[in-house]
């Protein structure tokens, strides 16, 4: 996908990602889009600036670090240059500035990252918290703000499972950790984490914890801000630790300034993380409702019911045609038939994912969702885990869509159930709008991946032939037209997080009162303003120069 990133996603899905040719056809006469080759060519980006980094600074962190995990070479500070939204990417294939740190700082240990926090602050240098880099909304952009120089301070040596708690079902895993590996070390005491995001090979759990992630089996184990009981931070000002009880009544509570913070309040280092036993059974299913508002209104009785599976996925009538068209073949035609054999209008494919530990328990989980599914087309279980196999496919097939000229990108946010369909209507017919042009017809298509007691999220997907002269402004112009039609009826982002994107949204959601109070938290734990300067919150005019 980014090819010149510190490392790829898992070779191994490569080829189920190119686009076959029925689906190129399909592509072409539903878009006005012409293949263009536009492939990740590393000699088309800008050339990487000298670093900034005084050699003073560079030798104070060698000595908190060791010296060989100071780095300044191009390569090292290139594969740290921004994260993974289609503009980053774009950016990588040299459209648009590229923001290159001026090192890399690679800590072992929590102690580390304090000292090396200390000192960035004391010497007036930026410091980007670095996970997996898969951040989409600009959390990782080498932004300087008020600095002559910046730091990526990458997490990949706290790589560490500190203890693991099985009468409490608590593990403390350290932030550096990716979600392959947690489940991983956690599989060896019969654990799982449960969580499952599309960026799960290469994201970390520290990341996860600064973004308020949500992954694809959010029905079942819910969001990771739901899984984390304790947080340990580290400040320019200190240590910070919380979270000593399951509940506590002292006060508000404080994690919940950490989680969600996206390194403008500190580094994660450590969390305190609730796992579950590892499921023995699993079993995924297909089933298809007519029609956007009949297939929320079985999402919405399925969760009040309480009979949702651990995957609840539904995808509207154009997610579902494009995953029909994208699919192809014999088996497609053969459900289309049945389909329209039945009646369905408008098939819109929900997916279900069970997990039990017992034969019965399944048994009876399937047994009340498909109770509370009664007007639904039962597609069974072939079309559930052709879903299961694919769900990591995305960013592979993003890679192979932008190789070919096509703009393809994504965009999530959440309303209540009473709102969320007026939401998804004022978002797709923005996006069309604005990016429908004489030979350009989008593809907008959406789905609900996390549904709550009050309501759900959106997630759309937009396909659309690039335009060559301006990539960027394309998107940009679409992703703003979004986000005012998001205003007044849903949240920014139910799961990206904030970064730079959607920092001028902020105050809209959260009233000025809500801006000033969170850079008062910053003032608190960083007050030279180092940490990840232009995330989460927009530059502060009053800030001392
Ligand atoms: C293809 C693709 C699919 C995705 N699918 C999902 C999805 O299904 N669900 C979902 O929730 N998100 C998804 N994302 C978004 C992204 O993966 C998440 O935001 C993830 O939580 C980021 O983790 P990371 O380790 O890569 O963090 P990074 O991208 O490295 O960082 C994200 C932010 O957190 C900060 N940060 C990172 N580590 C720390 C730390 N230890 N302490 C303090 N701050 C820190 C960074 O400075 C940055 O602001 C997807 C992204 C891509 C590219």
């Amino acid at each position: 996908m980014d090819r010149l990133a510190r490392s790829g996603w898992a070779r191994a899905g490569d080829a189920a990602a190119a686009l076959p040719a029925h689906a190129g056809r399909w592509l072409a006469a539903r878009t006005g889009w012409t293949p263009a080759g536009t492939p990740a060519a590393p000699g088309a980006v800008a050339p990487v600036p000298p670093s900034a980094l005084p050699a003073s600074v560079r030798a104070e962190l060698g000595t908190i670090v060791g010296v060989e995990h100071v780095l300044v070479e191009a390569d090292d500070r290139l594969g740290r240059s921004g994260g993974l939204s289609y503009v980053d990417l774009l950016r990588r294939r040299g459209a648009g500035d590229l923001l290159v740190p001026d090192a890399v700082v690679r800590p072992a240990d929590p102690g580390e990252v304090g000292r090396v926090l200390a000192a960035c602050a004391e010497r007036g240098v930026g410091v980007v918290p670095f996970g997996g880099g898969t951040s989409v909304v600009g959390g990782v952009a080498a932004l300087r703000g008020r600095f002559d120089s910046v730091v990526v301070l990458d997490l990949d040596r706290l790589d560490r499972l500190v203890s693991v708690d099985p009468v409490s079902r608590l593990a403390v895993l350290q932030a550096g950790v990716t979600a392959p590996r947690a489940e991983e070390l956690l599989g060896r005491h019969g654990f799982t984490l449960g969580h499952f995001p599309q960026s799960y090979e290469r994201a970390t759990l520290g990341g996860f914890a600064a973004t308020r992630s949500s992954g694809q089996a959010s029905a079942g184990y819910g969001r990771f801000e739901d899984m984390v009981a304790g947080v340990r931070l580290a400040t320019p000002r200190g240590d910070w630790r919380l979270g000593v009880a399951p509940a506590s009544a002292a006060g508000p509570d404080l994690k919940h300034l950490v989680i969600g913070s996206e390194g403008a309040f500190g580094v994660i280092t450590e969390l305190t993380l609730r796992v579950r036993p590892k499921p023995v059974l699993t079993r995924y299913e297909g089933f298809v409702l007519d029609g956007w508002a009949a297939g929320v209104d079985a999402v919405r009785a399925l969760t009040h019911d309480g009979v949702r599976g651990a995957v609840t996925r539904l995808s509207d009538p154009q997610e579902t045609e494009v995953g029909f068209e994208l699919k192809g073949g014999w088996k497609t035609r053969a459900v289309r038939g049945y389909l329209a054999a039945r009646g369905v209008r408008e098939p819109c494919l929900l997916i279900v994912g069970w997990e039990a530990r017992t034969a019965a328990q399944l048994r009876a989980k399937r047994k009340a969702t498909r109770a509370s599914l009664r007007g639904a087309v039962a597609l069974g279980r072939p079309v559930g885990e052709a879903w299961r196999h694919g769900r990591f496919a995305g960013p592979r097939q993003r890679d192979a869509l932008m190789d070919q000229g096509v703009c393809v990108e994504t965009l999530e946010t959440a309303a209540h159930w009473s709102k969320l369909s007026e939401l998804r209507a004022a978002v797709a017919r923005a996006l069309t709008a604005e990016l429908t042009t004489a030979g350009r017809r989008p593809v907008v298509a959406c789905h609900v991946s996390h549904t709550y007691e009050t309501g759900a999220s959106l997630y759309f997907t937009v396909l659309v032939p690039r335009d060559p002269e301006d990539p960027v402004g394309q998107w940009t112009r679409a992703k703003e037209a979004a986000s005012a039609a998001i205003r007044g009826l849903g949240t920014i982002t139910h799961h990206h997080a904030v970064g730079v994107d959607h920092a001028p949204h902020l105050a809209a959601e959260i009233g000025q009162l809500g801006v000033d109070v969170l850079r008062a938290v910053k003032r608190e734990l960083d007050p030279e303003g180092v940490l990840n300067p232009g995330k989460l919150l927009p530059e502060d005019p009053t800030a001392p120069r």
